[in-house]
C-alpha cells in the first residue's frame, strides 16, 4: 500500500481531504484509501499492483464488470468524431427510446450528467407541476447533494455524521419533510396533516445509502396510494436500483408505477450520466415545452450515451443476467452468514437482485434506519480492513450497499467466503 499512501498524502495538498467525493476517504473504516489504476472484469488493481475482487463496481454502474468490451468499443467507435457539441445528436433519441422501452412508466426522458442533477431536476419539476413547495423524503435515503435533499441524508453524509449539511439554508430545508423508511403509518399521518401541500415523495425503492434495506411488503404500494389520494408526484429514485435489481428496475421488481423516475450510474456505463423521466403529462412541463427550467451543456454527451446504450443493450440481450446476479448475490450473502455463524459473530445480510447489505448486529433482519444505525460500525470497519488485506474490495462504509457484477464468478465468491471466514475468526 506504500504507493497509495504516498498518493493520498500528495492528493491532500490541493484536494480537500485528498478525495473528490467524501466516502472515498475511508473515514468510516480508517486507514488509507486505495488508489486504483485499472479495472478488468471482476477485479480492480491498485497502484501497488495488488488485485481485489470488486464488490463496489464504481458504486453500481459496472454491472457487467470493469472495462467490458461492448462498452469500451462503443466509446472507441464515437471517440474520433469529437467529444461533444452542445447540440442534438441522433444517439440521444436512441437512448431515450431504449429507456422508455425498458421502463414503461417513463414516457419522456431528459438526460443530465449525474444522479444529483436528476433528482434535483425531478424535484423542481414536481414542484412546478403541482404548484406546491413541500417535499417528502426518508431518513437515511440519499438522493445526491442538492440542498433540498441534504436533509437527514444517508451515504457519505451519514458516514461523516453530518446528515443535515451546514450550508443548506434553514428556509429551504423547512420544505423537506423527512419521514421513516418502511413506516407507511408515519407517511399517512404526515399526509393527513399537510398532504395537500406536498409536491412529491422521493424514495429509494430499495434503500442503498444506509446499507441495503429492502422495502417492507406494502410500503411502496402505500406510497403510491398516498400520492394518488393527495395529488402528489411519486418519484422513484432508481439511480442505484435502475437496470440492476431487474432490467426494469425496482418498479418492475415490485410492480409499482411511479410518476417520475430518476436514473444514473448504469445508464452511463461508467461515464457521468443521469436522467429523469416519467409521465408525459408531467414531463411536458420541462423547458422548452413548459415553463420549468432545466438545462445542461454536457447533457446527452455522445460518449456517455454510447457507453450507456452499449450497457443497456448488453443487459437486454444477455438472457437471465438479472437472475444470475441475484443467485450470485444470494450465494455470497448466505456464505458470509454461514461463516459468521461458525465464528460466533453476530451478523446478518440483505439482498435484492444484484445489491446486498452486510450488518454486524444481533438482529436477524434490518429493515429500518434505526436498526441500520444501531449496527456495530467498528466491527464493520475491522471486517472491511481484514477483507481488503485478503484482496476483497467492499464499500468503505457501513452505510453503503454492496454490488454484484456479472463478471464475478462462483470461484470468486467462494474465495470471498473463505477469506471472510479467516477475517471473522480475528474479530473481537
Ligand atoms: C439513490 C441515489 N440517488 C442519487 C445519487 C446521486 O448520484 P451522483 O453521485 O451521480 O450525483 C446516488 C449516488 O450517489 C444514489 O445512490
Ligand atoms: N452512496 C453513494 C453512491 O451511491 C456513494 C458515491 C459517492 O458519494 O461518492
Amino acid at each position: 500500500m506504500s504507493r497509495s499512501e504516498d498518493l493520498f498524502k500528495a492528493a491532500q495538498t490541493h484536494i480537500p481531504g485528498g478525495v473528490n467525493s467524501p466516502v472515498r476517504a475511508f473515514k468510516g473504516v480508517g486507514g488509507t484509501p486505495v488508489f486504483f489504476k485499472k479495472g478488468e472484469g471482476a477485479y480492480l488493481f491498485d497502484e501497488d499492483d495488488n488485485q481485489y475482487i470488486d464488490y463496489v463496481g464504481s458504486w453500481g454502474p459496472m454491472i457487467l464488470g470493469h472495462a467490458h468490451p461492448d462498452v469500451i468499443n462503443a466509446v472507441r467507435d464515437v471517440l474520433d468524431n469529437g467529444l461533444g457539441f452542445g447540440a442534438p445528436t441522433a444517439i440521444e433519441t436512441v437512448m431515450a427510446d431504449k429507456v422508455c422501452e425498458i421502463m414503461p412508466s417513463i414516457e419522456m426522458v431528459r438526460m443530465v450528467s449525474s444522479g444529483t442533477e436528476a433528482t434535483m431536476s425531478a424535484i423542481r419539476l414536481a414542484r412546478g407541476y403541482t404548484g406546491r413547495d413541500k417535499i417528502v423524503k426518508f431518513e437515511g435515503c440519499y438522493h445526491g447533494h442538492s440542498d433540498s435533499l441534504l436533509v437527514k441524508a444517508g451515504s457519505g453524509a451519514l458516514t461523516l455524521g453530518e446528515p443535515n449539511s451546514p450550508g443548506v439554508p434553514a428556509s429551504l430545508a423547512e420544505h423537506t419533510i423527512t419521514l421513516t423508511f418502511n413506516d407507511i403509518d408515519n407517511v399517512r399521518q404526515a399526509f393527513a396533516e399537510v398532504g395537500d401541500q406536498v409536491a412529491c415523495i422521493i424514495v429509494e425503492p430499495v434503500a442503498g445509502n444506509m446499507n441495503c434495506i429492502p422495502p417492507k411488503e406494502g410500503f411502496l404500494e402505500g406510497l403510491r396510494e398516498v400520492c394518488d389520494e393527495y395529488g402528489s408526484v411519486l418519484i422513484f429514485d432508481e439511480v442505484m436500483t435502475g437496470f440492476r435489481v431487474a432490467l426494469g428496475g425496482a418498479q418492475a421488481y415490485y410492480d409499482i408505477k411511479p410518476d417520475l423516475t430518476t436514473l444514473g450510474k448504469v445508464i452511463g456505463g461508467g461515464l457521468p450520466v443521469g436522467a429523469f423521466g416519467g409521465k408525459r403529462e408531467i414531463m411536458e412541463h420541462i423547458a422548452p415545452l413548459g415553463p420549468v427550467y432545466q438545462a445542461g451543456t454536457l447533457s446527452g454527451n455522445p460518449l456517455s450515451m454510447s457507453a450507456g446504450l452499449a450497457m443497456l443493450n448488453a443487459l437486454q440481450q444477455t438472457s437471465g443476467i438479472h437472475e444470475q446476479l441475484a443467485a450470485k448475490t444470494e450465494l455470497l450473502t448466505q456464505g458470509l452468514e454461514s461463516q459468521a455463524l461458525l465464528h460466533n459473530t453476530p451478523f446478518t445480510t440483505s439482498a435484492v437482485g444484484g445489491m446486498f447489505g452486510l450488518f454486524f448486529t444481533e438482529q436477524t433482519e434490518v429493515n429500518s434506519y434505526a436498526a441500520a444505525t444501531a449496527c456495530d460500525t467498528e466491527r464493520f470497519a475491522a471486517f472491511f480492513q481484514g477483507m481488503l488485506k485478503e484482496g476483497v474490495y467492499l464499500a468503505p462504509s457501513a452505510y453503503e450497499a454492496g454490488f454484484m457484477s456479472a463478471a464475478i464468478s462462483a470461484a470468486d465468491i467462494e474465495k470471498t467466503i473463505e477469506a471472510a471466514g479467516r477475517v471473522f475468526a480475528t474479530l473481537k
